[in-house]
């Protein structure tokens, strides 16, 4: 371990004291208890013992080991708790109290930060969609007619939701490809990524009272990083006509930092223009500007193959919310949702290796390890990171 103190970050710190995500941790000698911290550094901040003056208001949300009953305490908490935690982690006057209660990030082991409730991922870049149109349905128009006039999602598998580092096994199935004869079973041979960026629910909703725009920032809590490994052989058969199930739900992959939306308060940027009016519950041409300038990199096996850019994503993260909620369906605390594979225009800024291979691969290879990183710009020209998302291939069962 370096000389240097926890409390001063290397120049240039990804997760200084602007970003402050929140994780659940837990330590060699009590590898049973998770607890809640928050990233500083190369540090975490035990949250479950800040000691007076540092404690916040309603502390016992922070005792539990998940984050869920901070994230079900609503937005005037998280705005506290934040300013407590930045509070102790800068003011040189709390150092006696707070240094023994960070952790080398090297010393601890991350868990999955909350318990995922219902998980939904979207379809919202234009770039993406267009792409993958094109790859499996040649025949068609790429984007289908209604693409521009909502935000297509599907629901997902909440309980194969998992935490970076999670190896991710291969994925056994039906396949067949349009050229053969009949299906056959065995492990998939397209199998992908896709970089995506995630929203945590905090404040739950009222069934039948749809969560209008505005409200976007009582509900949501944060933000992660999502990786939604895909078997393209099996989605590509079985896909039709209710969209995507056991391609997909193997395993999606989070971050284990959960960033509060506020860090990204200077990343906030208009979307692409719009190329159809859009309904009056998803028309955001008045509302605060809802995209997030958030610019993710994507390596394999530590090479850098991509950067996508999320703010180029057609539909924003508020409208989602809006779309998801204006049939009269609640949120729980702990709902994710996934913006969809984050694709810009350019070559080198491709979500999934469906699209960096134009459909014909290679794809992942066992052993292959992926991982996704991202920053945002920040206040004075600080950066805030995301936690990274990161797993490695592992190969598929025997065949049943
Ligand atoms: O166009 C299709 O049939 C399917 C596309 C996807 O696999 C994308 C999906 O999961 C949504 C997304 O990540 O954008
Ligand atoms: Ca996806
Ligand atoms: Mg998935």
């Amino acid at each position: 371990m370096s000389e240097q103190s926890p409390f001063d970050l290397p120049e240039g710190d990804p997760f200084g004291p602007h970003t402050l995500p929140y994780g659940v941790f837990s330590t060699a000698a009590e590898p049973a208890v998770r607890r809640l911290g928050v990233r500083h550094g190369r540090y975490v901040l035990d949250l479950s013992a800040l000691p007076e003056p540092l404690r916040p208001a309603h502390a016992e949300v922070l005792a539990a080991p998940t984050l869920n009953p901070l994230l079900a305490a609503g937005r005037p908490v998280w705005t506290e708790v934040r300013a407590a935690v930045r509070a102790a982690l800068t003011d040189p006057a709390h150092r006696p109290a707070v240094t023994p209660l960070l952790h080398p990030l090297d010393d601890v082991t991350l868990h999955l930060p909350f318990d995922v409730a219902d998980y939904v991922d979207f379809y919202a870049s234009e770039h993406h969609a267009t792409n993958v149109g094109k790859i499996f349905r040649p025949n068609d128009a790429a984007l289908p007619p209604n693409w521009k006039h909502l935000p297509i999602g599907y629901h997902g598998r909440a309980g194969t939701v998992v935490v970076s580092g999670t190896p991710v096994v291969r994925p056994n199935g039906q396949r067949k490809a349009p050229t053969d004869a009949a299906p056959t079973f065995g492990p998939s041979r397209r199998l992908d990524i896709e970089a995506e960026v995630g929203f945590v629910v905090g404040t739950p909703s009222t069934l039948h009272e749809p969560v209008a725009l505005e409200s976007f920032r009582d509900h949501v809590f944060g933000v992660c990083l999502v990786n939604d490994w895909s078997a393209r052989d099996i989605q590509a058969w079985e896909y039709v006509p209710l969209g995507p199930f056991l391609g997909k739900s193997f395993a999606t992959s989070v971050s284990a930092w959960i960033t509060p939306l506020d860090a990204f308060d200077d990343a906030r940027t208009a979307p692409p223009a719009r190329d159809f009016p859009l309904l009056p519950y998803l028309d955001d041409t008045a509302a605060e500007p809802g995209g997030i300038d958030l610019r993710i990199e994507v390596q394999i096996n530590g090479e850098t193959v991509s950067r996508p850019p999320f703010a180029s994503m057609y539909w924003t993260a508020a409208q989602q919310l809006t779309h998801m909620t204006v049939n009269g369906a609640s949120l729980r605390t702990g709902d994710l949702y996934a913006s969809g594979t984050v694709s810009g225009p350019g070559r080198d800024q491709l979500g999934c290796l469906l699209e960096l291979t134009e459909g014909k691969g290679p794809f992942l290879q066992d052993g292959d390890e992926v991982t996704l990183t991202a920053w945002a710009p920040g206040p004075g020209g600080a950066r805030i990171g995301l936690g990274e998302v990161t797993g490695r291939v592992l190969p598929a069962p025997a065949a049943p």
